[in-house]
């Protein structure tokens, strides 16, 4: 079938493809609401509200970080009729959003961000022999700014996402969330915020937060009426668009009287444009709240479970990649999260298990909390282990050698390096005053990583020894040793054979788009974005290449300035589809080429025939 459309564009954006991956769950099991604990105080719950939602215009996103960017472009994908300003107080943040290059990277989120913010020209799609479908140009409801009052005031829905990280001074010091830049978010909600307006939280917060906001808005705003709604958010960084596309569930806690419930129906009717009602669950506000901090909890309990297993494994001669596979089939337990590793990083498990052990401890449940902090000795242990196995591996001295560490994401396929495991082991390491540790990681920028390891309190010798590379070669290039701790495909021996950026795949041969071409429905009147997201797979699908923008409906976009340091990295940094030539590596490194590979990136014994030594994670010796 031949296909073509009447404008043209040649934009450089990641592609979305929306079909089942790794990072998300396929709609297989019916879940069921529970709008009201049996430890609900309040009595006048009523289940269903008769007046039905309150429309809403306009909702306002305070926090245009990981969580709340790419969630309010989603909203406003999805909701062509509502008006998303995402506001910060940070101009470089915003800069990012309105350019080319996002702040955040995450598969498929530019092009969303793109059609959003910028809206689309009309396009008529050519189907041959079927007919042609005509997309409208599509409006502008995406707007990222620092106009944060004026934005607060518009909304019918006021998200807060701004971070609550673990508090480090005073009462709670290192356990605690520190709550002062979200109460300080909320006061300026509680002065700007029409009344009535509905306040999320989606920041994870510890329970009771829920509370202390409405207190805020009544100290400021007495005689104005605000919902407080507890909207958990559990994207995982670089899969947010796919999660957030297709989420296992969407939380809502509100309080159980009819108002709350009003509010919760709502923000459901905010969802329900993309997220089929069976996913959306209305539970109290302390439900949702602990919920999030639990879900964390276990995810990160059952790395740490295989974790401590390839400790033993590692004794005993086992291969814990292979425990995974029998455990994993279980499916009592399931195959996800029993990756066993150098350990989990980032800004959420480490932070959100601390608040729920605090939390645990000052309602006097000494063993409660005790089992949670468990979950973060074993995740230190880890890291620690494989530390001292590369500091044992080089004769106890790291001296006059250069190491160097492929990865410093805190996971592949996202730039956030917050609380990265190659944080803490590049401490441990520089402790051990190598000539040299060369840091490299192909999503994060030089000067990200800079900023990350500047934050580390090391001493300036220590410092003036860590260099961050822009290419891999240069970064093992004259190293005793290459330790990888993010599981990006590129470092992958034998190298992955899909690409590292998802291409639009063939769309799968659904009862819709079928074989038989039964391909009535685009026809019919108004199409929403998932219905276009299906056309726009349905004319690729036999293409080798779609390009970009295969409608053809992309607005152009800015250009960047003549220094564009991004533009630079793209230049100079791996290519698209490069991936790491290990037998080039062996050609650089020195004697005796020792890999520690955290990730299970490298099948040990392939790269041992390439003249390397290898030590893997949870595996026996294989040198
Ligand atoms: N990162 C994730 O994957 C993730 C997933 C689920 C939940 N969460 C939770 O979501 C919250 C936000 O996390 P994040 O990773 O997006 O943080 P982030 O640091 O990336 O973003 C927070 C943003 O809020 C902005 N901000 C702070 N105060 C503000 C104010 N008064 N007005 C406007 N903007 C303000 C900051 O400048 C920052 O850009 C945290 O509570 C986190 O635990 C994060
Ligand atoms: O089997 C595994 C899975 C993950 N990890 C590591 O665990 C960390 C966290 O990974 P992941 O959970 O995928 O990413 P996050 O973005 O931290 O997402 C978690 O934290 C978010 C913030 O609260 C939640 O919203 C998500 O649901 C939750 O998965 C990373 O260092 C991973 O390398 C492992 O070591 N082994």
């Amino acid at each position: 079938m031949s296909t073509s459309s009447t404008t043209a564009s040649n934009q450089s954006t990641d592609s979305l493809t929306l079909s089942v991956s790794a990072c998300q769950s396929p709609y297989d099991t019916p879940l069921t609401s529970h709008p009201h604990s049996p430890k609900s105080t309040t009595k006048d719950y009523f289940p269903a509200d008769p007046t039905g939602q309150t429309p809403v215009n306009n909702v306002c996103f305070v926090g245009a970080g990981f969580v709340g960017g790419p969630t309010a472009a989603l909203v406003a994908y999805h909701n062509p009729q509502i008006i998303v300003n995402v506001v910060d107080l940070s101009e470089e943040k915003v800069a990012a959003w309105n350019s080319r290059h996002l702040p955040i990277h995450e598969n498929g989120l530019p092009k969303i961000v793109r059609i959003a913010r910028d809206g689309t020209n009309p396009s008529i799609i050519d189907l041959a022999a079927l007919g042609t479908v005509s997309i409208p140009k599509r409006a502008p409801n995406l707007i990222f700014s620092t106009r944060v009052t004026e934005s607060i005031a518009e909304a019918d829905i006021v998200f807060i996402c701004v971070n609550t990280p673990t508090k480090l001074y005073g009462v709670g010091a290192g356990a605690t969330a520190d709550l002062s830049i979200l109460e300080s978010a909320t006061s300026m909600i509680a002065k700007y915020a029409k009344d009535g307006a509905i306040i999320v939280e989606k920041s994870t917060v510890p329970c009771g937060t829920a509370n202390m906001i409405r207190d805020i808005l009544e100290f400021h705003r007495p005689g104005a009426h605000f919902e407080i709604l507890n909207n958990p958010e559990f994207l995982a960084e670089g899969c947010a668009v796919e999660n957030l596309m297709h989420p296992d569930r969407i939380l809502i806690g509100s309080s159980t009287t009819p108002s709350g419930t009003k509010a919760a129906e709502t923000l459901k009717g905010v969802y329900a444009a993309w997220v089929p009602a069976s996913r959306i669950l209305t539970v109290n506000t302390w439900s949702s709240e602990l919920t999030k901090l639990v879900a964390n909890a276990m995810l990160a309990q059952r790395i740490s479970s295989i974790n401590a297993v390839s400790a033993l494994c590692e004794e005993l001669g086992a291969d814990v990649e292979e425990l995974s596979l029998g455990l994993g089939s279980d499916s009592r337990l399931g195959r996800r999260f029993l990756h066993a590793g150098v350990g989990f990083g980032g800004s959420c498990f480490e932070k959100d298990i601390l608040n729920l052990s605090y939390m645990a401890r000052s309602l006097h449940l000494d063993e409660v909390a005790d089992y949670w902090m468990g979950v973060l000795d074993i995740n230190k242990y880890q890291r620690q282990r494989f530390g001292r196995k590369v500091v044992r591996a080089l004769n106890g001295s790291l001296r006059g050698k250069k190491i160097a560490i492929l990865g410093f994401a805190f996971k592949e396929n996202t730039n956030d390096t917050r609380n990265s495991v190659a944080v803490h082991l590049i401490a441990e390491l520089a402790a051990e005053m190598p000539a040299e540790i060369s840091v490299f990681d192909p999503g994060c920028s030089v000067a990200g990583i800079e900023e990350e390891i500047r934050k580390m309190g090391l001493s300036d010798i220590q410092l003036q020894r860590i260099k961050v590379r822009e290419h891999w070669r240069e970064t093992v290039d004259k190293a005793s040793a290459v330790c990888i701790l993010t599981q990006w495909n590129q470092f992958r021996y034998p190298s992955a054979t899909a690409g590292v950026k998802t291409k639009a795949k063939a769309v799968p041969q659904t009862q819709r788009v079928g074989a038989s071409d039964n391909v009535g429905w685009f026809f019919k009147n108004k199409l929403s974005e998932m219905d276009i997201i299906e056309l726009e797979e349905f004319v690729t699908r036999d293409r080798n290449d779609a390009g970009e923008d295969p409608l053809n409906r992309f607005m152009p976009e800015s250009e960047c300035p003549l220094e564009c340091a991004d533009c630079r990295a793209k230049q100079v940094g791996m290519k698209e589809g490069e991936t790491v030539d290990w037998a080039e590596v062996a050609t650089l490194m020195r004697e005796p080429r020792w890999v520690f590979d955290g990730r299970s990136m490298v099948d040990g014994s392939q790269l041992e025939k390439l003249g390397f030594r290898v030590r893997g994670v949870g595996k026996g010796l294989t040198s």
